[in-house]
């Protein structure tokens, strides 16, 4: 403490000389302010609104929950504890900003999908966009007729009937990642921010971007923002000078891109950015994939029985060697149930991307305000109910069998998210992942692991992935 003295006596001189007031003045001034605004806001808010906030852990006026007491590790278990304790619904706030957490589906689906209208915007965070206008990715665009505009090329680009053209290619790039292919997280691992419920609070804190560089970690937060951005902007603009260098040299325009850009206007920037943003958007499948194949690998290391089973599929469909392929599909039940298995087990975005809503809300008698509540959904909680998955935490393609053979629809796969922001790239992802699980299985037999303790081959960190497996992949015999 004594050690910061000079740097804090620095700070009130500076600002003593800058505003010409003493520092009794200044400090009383501050005082008076804070207790003046939690008045109002108080006041504001038993006037208009008889129903209290959702449960949850209590912290200071303003500041709200204390830094050291969000979790930021495997966080979306502490939301389980949290819920056991409080309710299914838990709130609490940061620097004044509202987050609300949902643990079960019925609240989800109340909310997020019933209430889609009022509930499908995205956290504004005005000092990404005043530092580093971030807002241009599809994920991160506010509900708008921008939004509309771009969702809409993504729709109709990759809903589940412009699946087919793809085929080819899907097939060619999983048949290239099975041999191994290594790609870079940094530009997922950059938005850690804005997906731990609270972690994002500083940011709402009103003229934070006008910290100047001399404020103890004002620079640090700022630089932090810009590289966020430059990380976001190198990972759109790379795809994206690779595909036109390409067109410029060949003049072939056969990529989804190539063929959107043909089709566009040259001068109008407002739709050359998005199919920009649009081949940006589509690289995350990679990095999803190179996760979800490490999943994969895990859960056949651990569960070799269902490796064995699946290969045995494959071999009695399809002939020892056989190449699986999109057409074999629904004569492939066990290879579906594992896919299914995989994205329940360990959802990639456990929970998802948040929700802002843009009207105020009461739900089962509790107060949802529209200014400044992030909405999380945690999609682990509900994937690991065990009222309705016995014995969740382990890998068992079978809970998805029916006898008839039928499969429940892609979109009850809740690792896509909900409402009018459920992942745009679903159909997409579901072709991809299935086909490199029947790839690998078709031509490889991977080792098991000594370790049963599934949770030690997950890193600590905000995405649910695991760190690399020591385990070995030998082709099969
Ligand atoms: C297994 C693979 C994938 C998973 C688990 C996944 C999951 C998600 C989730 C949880 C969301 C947020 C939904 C919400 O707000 O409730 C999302 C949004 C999104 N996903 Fe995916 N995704 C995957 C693959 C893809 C692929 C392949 C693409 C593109 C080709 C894609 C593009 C997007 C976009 C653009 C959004 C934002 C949509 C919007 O805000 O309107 N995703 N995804």
């Amino acid at each position: 403490m004594l050690s910061h003295t000079p740097m804090i006596q620095n700070i009130y001189s500076r600002l003593v000389a800058s505003a010409g007031l003493s520092v009794p003045t200044l400090a009383s001034l501050a005082f008076l302010s804070m207790v003046m605004l939690l008045l109002v806001q108080k006041k504001y808010y038993l006037q208009v609104y008889p129903y209290p906030y959702p449960p949850g852990p209590k912290g200071f006026p303003y500041l709200g929950l204390p830094n050291a007491k969000i979790p930021t590790k495997k966080f979306w278990l502490t939301h389980i504890e949290w819920g056991k304790k409080y309710e299914d619904l838990i709130h609490f706030s940061h620097f004044g900003k509202h987050y609300l957490v949902i643990n079960t589906l019925e609240a989800a689906r109340d909310i997020l999908d019933k209430q889609a209208r009022v509930t499908s915007d995205r956290p504004h965070m005005r000092v990404d966009e005043i530092v580093s206008n971030l807002l241009d990715g599809l994920s991160q665009i506010p509900y708008s007729d921008k939004w509309r505009k771009t969702r809409k090329l993504f729709h109709q680009n990759l809903r589940a009937e412009s699946m087919f053209q793809f085929h080819p290619i899907q097939t060619e790039q999983v048949r290239l990642f099975v041999k191994g292919v290594v790609l870079s997280e940094s530009t997922l691992k950059g938005q850690i921010a804005t997906i731990i419920p609270g972690w994002d609070g500083y940011k709402y804190i009103p003229f934070i971007h006008l910290l100047p560089s001399w404020f103890p970690w004002g620079d640090r937060l700022i630089a932090t923002i810009h590289a966020l951005g430059e990380i976001v902007r190198e990972g759109a603009s790379k795809p994206w000078d690779a595909v036109r260098e390409k067109i410029k040299s060949d003049g072939n325009h056969a990529s989804l891109i190539g063929k959107l850009l043909s089709r566009t206007d040259p001068d109008n920037d407002k739709e050359i950015d998005r199919i920009k943003w649009f081949g940006f958007q589509s690289i995350l499948l990679q990095i999803q994939q190179c996760q979800l194949s490490l999943l994969f690998s895990l859960a056949m290391s651990l569960y070799p029985d269902v490796q064995s089973k699946g290969q045995e599929e494959l071999d009695a469909v399809l002939g020892k060697r056989g190449i699986p392929t999109f057409d074999g599909r629904p004569s492939l039940p066990y290879i579906e149930a594992i896919f299914r298995e995989v994205m329940r087990w360990h959802p990639a975005l456990p929970m998802g991307v948040p929700h802002n809503c843009i009207e105020d809300i009461v739900y089962d008698g509790y107060y949802i305000p529209k200014v400044g509540t992030t909405i999380y959904a945690n999609i682990w909680a509900m994937t690991h109910d065990t009222s309705v998955y016995e014995d969740a935490d382990r890998f068992i393609p079978e809970r998805h069998l029916c006898k008839d053979g039928h499969f429940d629809n892609i979109n009850s796969i809740l690792a896509y998210g909900f409402g009018r922001r459920v992942c745009v790239g679903r159909y997409m992802a579901n072709d991809t992942i299935w086909l490199a699980i029947a790839s690998t299985l078709a031509a490889v037999d991977i080792s098991t692991l000594p370790n049963e303790n599934v949770e030690d081959y997950f890193s600590d960190g905000a995405f649910c992935s695991p760190h690399t497996l020591d385990c070995s992949v030998a082709p099969r015999v």
